[in-house]
């Protein structure tokens, strides 16, 4: 009897060849088959009688196999397998492509299970290629929930299966469990070794639901017990003290009163500041909540008490417009605001620079260039990090360790759950802005046609005769790149223009200079121009108040957060706004999807949906949130477990911190996080 710890190559069947090819699957010892979970199930528990096969689709046949399997070869080196099989309902002829050793495992009167797609209809009706397994004489349930492996070339699933089966066989009766058993008994989850059991050989869909149950829940708690030690070691750091006793002084120097959400933000950050621990802080707003002020708090905070802030926006216009809003803010209180981009001159940079390093400049903001090394900072005491999900846990740490455990904030615009957020930046405190300035109303949202171009064009005019400004996003920058169908920024700029000569309309997209991006947008928002069409390089943060009217071509083709923070360019002023997305006769499910954008205005709703439709790999772009990958447990759709599994990761980690009563659980949660590439973790 094999142990687990053995070799693949002790299994029977399994040569040096098929050895490297499991290596290639990270496949070396049977634990790592056991550990290798299928990525997805045939259910060939249903068995269909042959004259009840209506549609085509994959069935599940027990019959006796009539004729001799007949080969043909059809063309060069194309094989065909052909012959009859029967039930008492009928018959159904076989095809199998290029496998002509089929021949030498059937026998005709043997009874098999033949698995596999039915195609055609009618006497040309024939099962494609099953699989046949044979059929015990008194079998009454033949049929079985058959797992189905991640493969390479050269293995098969039998190669799969019978590496398992081996794996199985080898899993000793006192298989260590990571899982507490007071929470598998509270919820109701099987022990790890039945899970596994149950994942690679499954008798019925619930075995395989509780199975993967039980594995995302484990998953998940090892992660929040993992990322609660990560956040209780950061805690252990001292942390620069700042007084928070002139706060008033800033929130004097605003143009507005701020909403009770800012306010509360603001006395969350400055309670951290003051705590004598770092603060690693998330701040989450839907758009145009007005998550800049609770930065500016930050920055004067920080300079009030001596100390620099630098604040890192995702693209050159967002830093140009963030120093435009601080500055006159800052000012208000004596304190300076110093802009570093990429794209200034030599000398502008020069002095910017001479500016950080002597400390002269109290607050810095600007894009990636902050982390470069010619920047050395005074005395650095916080790092504002406005992520736009653009920004890696890496960016912040290296900014971070321009100082001596700075202050961290963390701003997003991406609005997802709570419950997620707090697993998403799982060392990070979160606060929520989860209302927007006075004044403003909804932005009233259409999803249109085609046979609405006219209109909509009326409708811009309407909008700038009224004192208004228009964005027009297009989804490509110049015709002829990618999808001809698709409207691009440059073409639909000269056609609107043609349409409406006596205004004035601009171009915006990535590929256009930074010093011209930067001119445009500020023309813009000075009101020299009245409309700008632009791909999504306006997508994050951009703020023109006096803009009230955003078209969107080909809208379709957009995420729905994305939609969401396009929208949210406009509805940032008293003025009634409107969003108007073309695309809704692009198909059924493009229209229900725009639908949920015209129903609802709540960026945190519309996440739930995004979330739901795409999934968090692609919502949250690749691994950028420096978690450790996740094997099971999917982000979007285990809420709830997910819930669970952080409460009780904290009690646990409560009652004892560093697990040294649970030294399995201990182990995976270090391995787990070992794994992980990113190096702000480690
Ligand atoms: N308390 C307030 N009262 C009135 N106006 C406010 C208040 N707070 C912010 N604003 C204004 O609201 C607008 C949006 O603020 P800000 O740009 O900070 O939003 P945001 O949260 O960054 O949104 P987005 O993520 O969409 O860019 C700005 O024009 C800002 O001046």
């Amino acid at each position: 009897m094999p142990a687990i710890t053995d070799s693949v190559q002790f299994v029977k069947g399994i040569g040096p060849k098929k050895v490297k090819l499991f290596e290639k699957l990270h496949i070396s010892t049977l634990q790592d088959a056991l550990e290798t979970y299928p990525r997805d199930y045939e259910d060939r528990t249903q068995i269909t009688r042959i004259a009840d096969i209506a549609d085509e689709d994959r069935y599940a046949v027990r019959a006796i196999l009539g004729t001799e399997p007949k080969v043909s070869r059809i063309r060069k080196g194309m094989t065909l397998v052909k012959c009859t099989i029967f039930d008492e309902s009928g018959s159904l002829g076989v095809t199998w492509f290029n496998q002509p050793y089929i021949t030498a495992q059937l026998r005709v009167g043997q009874e098999y299970l033949f698995y596999g797609r039915v195609q055609g209809f009618g006497r040309a009706r024939q099962m494609i290629s099953p699989q046949a397994e044979k059929v015990a004489e008194n079998d009454q349930n033949p049929g079985r929930i058959v797992p189905v492996y991640p493969l390479t070339a050269g293995l098969t699933q039998r190669d799969m299966a019978r590496v398992t089966e081996a794996a199985l066989d080898a899993v000793p009766g006192d298989w260590p469990d990571p899982l507490p058993e007071v929470l598998r008994v509270k919820y109701r989850l099987p022990d790890a070794a039945d899970a596994l059991a149950a994942i690679h050989r499954p008798k019925n869909r619930e075995d395989v639901n509780e199975a993967r149950r039980r594995m995302v829940f484990e998953e998940l708690f090892l992660l929040c017990c993992g990322l609660q030690q990560l956040r209780e070691r950061r805690r252990a750091d001292s942390g620069i003290l700042f007084r928070g006793d002139r706060l008033e002084e800033f929130f004097a120097a605003l143009p507005f009163a701020p909403t009770g959400a800012q306010r509360r933000a603001i006395m969350e950050i400055a309670a951290d500041c003051a705590s004598g621990r770092p603060m690693n802080r998330l701040v989450q707003g839907d758009v145009g909540s007005g998550k800049t002020v609770v930065a500016a708090a930050l920055c004067a905070l920080a300079a009030q008490n001596g100390w620099q802030a630098a604040f890192m926006a995702p693209t050159e216009i967002l830093a140009a417009q963030h120093a435009e809003t601080l500055s006159p803010m800052l000012g208000k209180l004596g304190l300076t605001c110093t802009l570093l981009t990429g794209s200034m001159t030599a000398a502008q940079k020069r002095a910017a620079l001479a500016a950080i390093e002597s400390g002269a400049a109290n607050v810095v903001v600007g894009t990636h260039a902050l982390i470069q090394q010619s920047v050395v900072f005074h005395r650095l005491g916080a790092v504002i990090a406005d992520e736009q999900h653009r920004f890696g846990v890496a960016q912040r740490a290296a900014l971070s360790a321009k100082g001596e455990m700075p202050h961290v904030l963390v701003m997003s615009a991406t609005p997802i759950p709570r419950t997620l957020a707090l697993i998403m930046y799982g060392d990070l405190d979160v606060s929520i802005l989860d209302e927007t300035p006075p004044g403003r109303s909804p932005v009233e949202t259409y999803a249109v046609g085609e046979n609405m171009r006219r209109r909509i064009t009326a409708f811009i005019e309407k909008q700038l005769a009224a004192g208004g400004q228009v964005y027009v996003v297009c989804p490509l920058v110049e015709d002829g790149e990618g999808d001809s169908r698709l409207k691009s920024a440059e073409q639909h700029a000269k056609d609107l223009q043609a349409q409406l000569p006596h205004r004035r309309v601009a171009v915006l997209h990535g590929r256009m200079k930074n010093a011209e991006k930067d001119a445009v947008m500020r023309d813009f928002a000075a009101q020299k121009y009245d409309i700008l069409v632009a791909t999504t390089v306006i997508e994050v943060g951009v703020d023109v108040p006096n803009a009230n009217l955003m078209v969107v071509e080909d809208a379709d083709r957009f995420g729905l957060s994305q939609l969401h923070q396009l929208r949210g360019r406009v509805g940032r002023g008293t003025r009634q706004s409107y969003c108007v997305f073309f695309g809704a006769d692009k198909g059924a499910t493009a229209r229900e999807r725009l639908k949920i954008l015209c129903k609802t205005n709540d960026g945190f709703e519309i996440a739930r949906a995004d979330l739901s439709q795409r999934g968090p790999g692609d919502f949250f772009g690749r691994r950028q949130h420096g978690l450790p990958a996740l094997h099971v447990a999917d982000l979007s759709a285990d809420l709830a477990l997910m819930q669970n599994a952080r409460e009780e990761a904290e009690a646990l980690l409560a009652a004892d911190p560093s697990l040294s009563g649970w030294p399995l659980l201990k182990e995976r949660v270090h391995r787990m996080f070992a794994e992980r590439d990113d190096e702000a973790f480690n």
